[in-house]
């Protein structure tokens, strides 16, 4: 486990890029942490492997606090700790096979335990047939593969990745994160990723923590972010990868945020998770509190392999009927939000 208590950081500068972060990371998790350019996202992960010092708090893992150990206690535990990054960091002098091999050959593993292991990790990565190659001869995908097999090759417990994705395109992108979900898996490495892509979280992030001017500013299960956010930073970053904004086909409507007449219509906008989508919440709303309830749009996306729908629905009816029908959908995991009102009809 690690646990990072009251962590701040200072710069000479006078610049407060951390400021009381306070975070659990569970053994075998993947855990994301996302924010905007200067938020303070290096600077966190940088301060679990102790690359850069907090100026107070604690970095606990595995029960050892990381900020009171002496230099050579400090290497020990590092071991643990392997780091991928944005821009790969290999030496271009030496093959990949030589690259994988470096952080072995600092620790003195015999040759042939370093053969056996490499050729594993190359296995693992797919990288077998490149093992001669230097890595001006590869892709930008194939050299973050190599980047992986490097940090993982000594066995780490804890893999972090500072921008691991950021340089590579959709489709390389999407191969990596496969590979980092396979060895969290397969070697139960707990990953920590940093990243300003929310797609990253999406697709392989357990839990994810916002950091913004130095400060977690909401954490929860990725799922929850994406049914429940509580900030407008975790609104922004969702409407990233699955647009709140209106559909084209529904701009036309003239939709007003006060109500103007009697019998406007109200349009609203359902979220809901895989587990409430076979309730039959719409015909609910329509026979028990006698409303006209139409459909005007609806998403279905996956989470962790679990479904999570919006739905933009038009309901007319009587005020009473309207209140009671909003209350039982108070009471339901949903979260509901009003659009605005619909004059005549729709
Ligand atoms: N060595 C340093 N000396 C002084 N200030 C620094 C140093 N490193 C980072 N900062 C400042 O600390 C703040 C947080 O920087 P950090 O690099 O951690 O943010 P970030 O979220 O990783 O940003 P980016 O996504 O652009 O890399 C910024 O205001 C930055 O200018």
């Amino acid at each position: 486990m690690i646990e990072l208590k009251h962590v701040s950081k200072s710069y000479t500068a006078g610049v407060d890029a951390l400021k009381d972060i306070n975070l659990t990371i569970n053994d075998g998790e993947i855990f994301g942490i996302i924010g905007q350019s200067g938020a303070g996202k290096s600077t966190l992960i940088r301060c679990i492997n102790m690359l850069e010092r907090p100026t107070s708090g604690e970095v606990i893992i595995n029960g050892k606090d990381m900020t009171k150990l002496s230099t050579s206690e400090l290497r020990a535990e590092r071991r643990h700790i392997g780091m991928i990054f944005q821009h790969f960091n290999l030496l271009s002098s030496r093959t990949v096979y030589e690259n994988i091999a470096f952080p072995l050959e600092l620790y003195g593993t015999p040759k042939e335990e370093q053969k056996k292991k490499i050729t594993d990790i190359l296995e693992l990565v797919g990288l077998t047939e490149y093992k001669d190659k230097y890595p001006s001869q590869l892709s930008g995908g194939q050299k973050q593969r190599v980047g992986i097999a490097r940090a993982i090759v000594s066995d780490p417990d804890i893999l972090l990745s500072d921008e691991a994705t950021s340089a590579l395109d959709p489709e390389t992108v999407k191969s990596i994160l496969n590979l980092l979900k396979d060895i969290n898996r397969k070697l139960h490495i707990t990953i920590i990723m940093i990243t300003h892509q929310m797609e990253v979280i999406k697709s392989i992030a357990d839990r994810v923590a916002i950091i913004e001017h130095g400060h977690i500013i909401e954490q929860s299960s990725v799922l929850d972010l994406f049914t429940s956010p509580k900030t407008e930073t975790a609104r922004n970053f969702i409407g990233s990868v699955s647009s709140n904004t209106l559909p084209e086909g529904l701009k036309n409507y003239h939709i007003h945020d006060e109500r103007e007449n009697a019998d406007d219509h109200i349009m609203m906008r359902l979220s809901f998770r895989g587990d409430v989508a076979n309730e039959p919440i719409i015909a609910k709303l329509a026979r028990d509190y006698n409303l006209e309830v139409s459909i005007l749009y609806g998403t279905v996306d996956f989470i962790q392999g679990v479904s999570f729908g919006k739905l933009i629905i038009d309901v007319s009816g009587s005020d009473s009927n309207i209140t009671a029908a909003f209350n039982h959908l108070h009471s339901l995991p949903i979260e509901s939000e009003v659009l605005g009102y619909v004059s005549g009809n729709i």
